[in-house]
């Protein structure tokens, strides 16, 4: 199972979209997440499909969309024709998560299902045949640069052990302030994606060097 680091685009400069993303290629990530707000499902407003296509072309790096959305199903074909080949839908906001799921993947692209720190393990376990990615929260969706939540590391596990039990390739993700103290404590759990933004952007110049030292500390606190 491959350690992936995928950068957060929150705190990147949305003047300079497009130079944002080839710094984020050029220093060896391994996917780029979009958060997508719609102001009703989190108090926040970021992006739609349309900025997501303006920059697709300027790199090769696979694009997910972490989509923080009250109805996932409208505008689900968009993310997909942005080039986002990882469509993530909150099992919360999903009224019929089991059919957005096989939506998703009818339409070719990979499924994910992310999880509040409210949700437990459990609401992900009669859909794991459809998906790719189980995204676990570490805070609370809605803004970059918060304090990661210790106490999901027994949901991290439950996920790594429904996933394992499949006997799946299913990548088990976290979100949410990651950086070199937590990423220990996540990868230890079972979580082997990891999605940060705050924690690689603090240094723009040194962004290669910060996902090394990520992808390292996780492999070393790999069960
Ligand atoms: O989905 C979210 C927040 O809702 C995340 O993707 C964060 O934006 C990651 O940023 P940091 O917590 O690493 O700053
Ligand atoms: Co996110």
């Amino acid at each position: 199972m491959t350690t992936r680091i995928v950068p957060s685009v929150l705190p990147a400069d949305f003047s300079r979209l497009g130079e944002e993303v080839r710094l984020l290629e050029k220093a060896g990530v391994d996917r780029i997440q979009w958060d997508v707000m719609d102001g009703r499902f989190v108090p926040n407003l970021t992006m739609g499909p349309d900025v997501i296509a303006s920059v697709r072309p300027l790199v090769t790096l696979p694009f997910e969309a972490h989509l923080m959305v009250a109805d996932p199903d409208r505008l689900l074909p968009r993310w997909l024709d942005a080039g986002c080949g990882m469509v993530i839908v909150h099992a919360e906001a999903a009224g019929h998560l089991h059919r957005t799921l096989g939506d998703i993947r009818e339409r070719g692209g990979s499924a994910g299902v992310a999880l509040n720190p409210a949700t437990p393990a459990s609401a992900v376990e009669h859909v794991l045949d459809l998906v790719d990615l189980v995204l676990v929260m570490t805070v609370n969706p809605g803004f970059g640069g918060q304090r990661y939540l210790p106490s999901m590391a027994a949901k991290i596990r439950r996920v790594r052990e429904l996933v394992d039990a499949t006997g799946r390739d299913i990548e088990v993700e976290v979100d949410g302030g990651i950086s070199p103290d937590t990423i220990g404590s996540a990868s230890a759990a079972g979580a082997r994606t990891f999605c940060a933004g705050s924690a690689l952007f603090a240094d723009r110049d040194a962004i290669g060097e910060r996902v090394a030292e990520l992808r390292r500390l996780a492999a070393e606190a790999r069960r």
